[in-house]
């Protein structure tokens, strides 16, 4: 599998002395780093110009020492500038492994950088994720709570409550975990035995601890919750001068056969055959599972509502002037590339979403108005740390239960803003919307309903999502409980909901444009429900500014009714 003809790359010094070894550090990142990055699945730079990827930090991981030989992974921290825009710093940990070592190693191709030859041993240096001796390093040093100095600052293995004292003593047996995504998954368990960790490697780093780190870590320690997987460690780089930096976390492992995606997707297949019959069917269970989400998401929120908290990272605060003026910039400005991301793109969408795309942008003063409103109405509900990025995907389905995974947030945010609190209707209108793409994607990309008017199956798909809300709506405040400073009342609740639901809606529409055109017409309809909706406030309130024109409904009407 190892291609034995490739050149490779030649030094006088040995792999142990790589952080002394100017000249092949620089080859590394000339010749060796552009090209690999940039067929790997988590480097996000790839559509970027790029104009110099540099090592910019080396840290060293000793192998424990099962050879006669020490040995070693280095964590290059790779930083790469492009033409325009900030720098970005990804995590690449290395390792060399010798020819005769590569015979007996499992090694995929896109795990090798390059063919090697150090202090004439020759061999590959692979991404150090596939050796098993540098996962045992990981392991051992969070379970040994190690703390390794480096030449900058140090690495700071934590261990979590969900290492078990002793349990991890014994032989472990690890592997990656084959999920191509923009982190990387190691597994580990004990030989014989179902896998017990899963370590999630992050690749893009930031000055700033991981909020999937705080956010797991309170969970766990604090509020014991357990439908996450529980918080067993972290990896630091910590330095003097700035903030600690991420490298990974471990966790639990779930047994669990897929995600709450899939599963929604499986249990619509029996609503889909069914909708050429003219047949409505919604078994029980289906509402069963939508009603114990909507409890969990609860339960979730409050596990993380904690007014009595130390920590003011996770206290509870007020919608503050700064919070409002920041959501209301942010959303204008998302708006403004959205309308022109559609005009830009309006020849590439169906008719329907053409006719959606219309709506919408005749809405604008409707909704610049409703932003407003946001920005100056006076809120008393409460914003805490939430998910940040709660979808259908991010649910584990296990037997009968659900586990919540990925609390890293927007990967379109900066890690700032991904620690900034937020009601919790945000997540609440991240898994409706979720629904809301289920259904329709079901119906609009299926054979069984491809010769279906698409005005009929908008309707079909409505009736479902209106029930299938609703439930979730219903077990999630009745698990809240009311009242709640949470929610300061009904009005307040249903004012915020729309506007997390417009946000999600609005920048998911940058999404389909972007990577699945044909799904556009799904947050566009999302966000004409929300219009829908803005306009019956409107029109229920004496002091409405007469001069923004009514919604154009017309408009969405095809020709032949
Ligand atoms: N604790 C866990 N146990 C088992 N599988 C997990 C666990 N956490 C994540 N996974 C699996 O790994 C995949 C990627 O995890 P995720 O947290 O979403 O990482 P990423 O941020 O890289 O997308 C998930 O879709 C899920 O299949
Ligand atoms: O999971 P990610 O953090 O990568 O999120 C991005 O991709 C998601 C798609 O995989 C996208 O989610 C949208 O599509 C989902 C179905 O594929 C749906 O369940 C979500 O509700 C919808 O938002 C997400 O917006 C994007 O950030």
């Amino acid at each position: 599998m190892l291609d034995s003809s490739v050149s490779p790359l030649s030094s006088r010094f040995s792999w142990l002395d790589l952080i002394r070894d100017t000249a092949t550090i620089r080859l590394l990142e000339t010749t060796v780093l552009p090209s690999y990055l940039n067929a790997c699945r988590w480097f996000a730079g790839k559509a970027r110009p790029q104009d110099r990827f540099r090592i910019a930090f080396v840290h060293e991981i000793p192998f424990r020492p099962d050879d006669a030989a020490p040995d070693t992974a280095f964590l290059l921290i790779v930083e790469v500038r492009y033409a325009e825009g900030e720098a970005e710093s990804y995590l690449l940990p290395v390792s060399f492994v010798a020819t005769d070592r590569a015979k007996t190693t499992e090694i995929p191709d896109k795990g090798v950088l390059t063919a090697a030859e150090f202090d004439q041993k020759t061999g590959w240096v692979i991404d150090a994720i596939y050796d098993d001796r540098f996962r045992q390093a990981i392991f051992f040093n969070i379970v040994h709570q190690q703390t390794l100095n480096q030449q900058a600052g140090q690495i700071v293995c934590h261990r979590g409550l969900g290492l078990a004292d002793g349990e991890a003593s014994g032989l472990i047996v690890s592997r990656v975990l084959p999920v191509d995504s923009s982190n990387s998954a190691l597994v580990y368990g004990f030989p014989g035995e179902k896998e017990t960790y899963f370590l999630k490697l992050y690749r893009k780093l930031f000055q700033e601890t991981n909020p999937e780190v705080e956010l797991v870590s309170f969970l766990t320690e604090n509020s014991h919750f357990s439908h996450i997987p529980a918080y067993a460690g972290s990896l630091i780089w910590r330095q003097k001068t700035i903030p600690d930096i991420t490298l990974g976390m471990m966790q639990r492992m779930v047994d669990n056969q897929k995600d709450s995606w899939s599963q929604t997707g499986d249990y619509l297949n029996d609503f889909l055959y069914a909708v050429p019959h003219r047949l409505f069917t919604i078994r029980e269970e289906v509402f069963e599972r939508v009603e114990l989400l909507g409890r969990r998401t609860a339960q979730l929120h409050l596990a993380l509502f904690s007014p009595e908290s130390g920590d003011p990272a996770f206290r509870p605060e007020s919608f503050t002037d700064e919070y409002r003026e920041f959501i209301s910039r942010r959303f204008e400005s998302l708006l403004e590339r959205r309308y022109a991301m559609l005009i830009d793109n309006y020849t590439r969408l169906d008719p329907l979403a053409q006719r959606l795309a219309w709506v919408f942008m005749e809405a604008k003063e409707m909704i610049d108005e409703f932003v407003e409103d946001f920005r100056n109405r006076p809120l008393e509900s409460l914003r805490i740390r939430i998910h940040g990025d709660y979808h259908l995907g991010q649910v584990l389905a296990t037997d009968d239960d659900f586990i919540m995974i990925d609390f890293e947030g927007e990967p379109e945010s900066s890690i700032v803003e991904r620690k900034i609190k937020h009601s919790p209707l945000k997540d609440v209108a991240g898994m409706i919307r979720s629904y809301h793409y289920a259904v329709s994607a079901k119906l609009f990309g299926s054979v069984e309903t491809e010769k279906i008017a698409p005005d009929h199956l908008q309707r079909v798909s409505e009736r479902w999502f209106n029930l299938i809300r609703d439930t979730y709506m219903n077990a999630y405040l009745d698990t809240i409980g009311s009242p709640h400073p949470l929610f300061k009342n009904n009005n307040e609740l249903n004012f915020l909901l729309l506007v997390y639901l417009l946000e999600k809606a609005v920048y998911e529409l940058g999404y389909e444009i972007s990577y699945r055109p044909a799904w556009v017409k799904i947050p566009l309809k999302g966000i004409m429900d929300v219009i829908r909706e803005i306009e019956k406030i409107r029109m229920a309130d004496p002091n409405r500014n007469s001069d923004v024109p009514r919604l154009q409904m017309g408009l969405l009407q095809s020709k032949k009714e």
